[in-house]
């Protein structure tokens, strides 16, 4: 469990707000690998050792190992026991479903007793309401992080719809913003929508920010900084293939720390620019 100010705690400690996205896919891994019992939790456990100084969160995401049945939720749950429990842990599952249903997913990533794992947050769709959202606020010290404008090129279908807030994601923020506080609640906003992080800021001054997009969608860590950044940093940038697939040979756990240490000197330049450290 980790708490807000303790998050913004590590971010000042580590001079990053790096996620780090374990999109772990058996088919880009390197081969020698996979004569390991167990490649993809061999793979994640490589990633974690060598950029775990330079991030603050790592984010699983539930499609890559759900994808591989058995195997790959143990792989999931091996992956939940060794992530470091100072970061903030992210399963995007991006569920949404009634309330008995979302009983069960909440349990399914926030009950170790129940499923094996615990993570910090989840990921989850707003669009069937209230309801849908409140079973995982039951759950003490757990995060939710709403879909508020996704990285996608499809985001324009529905989210950029007129309200009378402005947008359909604006609703969604000032809406969700009534269902918990800051401390419980962030949205993902991506980094291809920089632009977009002014409005957002109006409806969401204290929360924090899930930002994918930036290096394999091509978002720009310095534009998100400058529109979305809070006094308490307020982001949480992601980057998965970016780092992970940094090379698929031997030295891919070095190539992938090399990547990490790129953006962490760069949030350290934006974390000084506005005076969070
Ligand atoms: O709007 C969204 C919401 C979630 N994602 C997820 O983030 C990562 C991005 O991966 P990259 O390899 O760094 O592009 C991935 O897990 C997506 O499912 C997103 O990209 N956009």
């Amino acid at each position: 469990m980790i708490s807000r100010s303790q998050l913004i705690g590590q971010i000042k400690q580590k001079k990053s707000f790096l996620c780090v996205g374990l999109d772990t896919d058996i088919t880009r891994i390197p081969e020698f690998l996979k004569s390991y019992p167990d490649p993809i939790f061999e793979f994640n456990k490589r990633i974690i050792d060598a950029t775990q100084d330079l991030c603050v969160s790592y984010k699983p995401n539930a499609a890559f190992y759900e994808s591989r049945g058995v195997k790959g939720l143990q792989s999931l749950i091996s992956t939940w026991q060794y992530l470091p429990k100072d970061t903030l842990n992210i399963i995007d599952a991006k569920r949404g479903d009634i309330g008995n249903t979302s009983d069960m997913y909440a349990k399914a990533f926030f009950d170790e007793d129940a499923s094996g794992m615990s993570f910090d947050a989840i990921t989850i769709t707003p669009y069937m309401g209230n309801d849908s959202v409140t079973p995982y606020l039951k759950y003490d010290g757990k995060w939710i992080i709403l879909l508020a404008l996704t990285s996608s090129v499809g985001s324009k279908d529905f989210q950029y719809l007129e309200t009378e807030d402005g947008h359909l994601y604006e609703t969604v923020i000032k809406k969700a913003n009534t269902w918990a506080g800051a401390d419980k609640l962030m949205f993902v906003v991506g980094a291809t929508k920089s632009t977009e992080f002014t409005d957002i800021r109006k409806h969401a001054p204290d929360n924090f920010l899930l930002v994918p997009g930036v290096g394999a969608q091509g978002g720009s860590l310095e534009d998100v900084c400058q529109y979305g950044m809070t006094k308490d940093c307020g982001l949480l940038v992601n980057s998965s293939r970016g780092i992970i697939y940094a090379s698929n040979g031997e030295d891919f756990a070095d190539a992938a720390r090399a990547e990490a240490l790129k953006l962490q000197q760069q949030m350290q330049v934006e974390l000084e620019k506005a005076g969070v450290i």
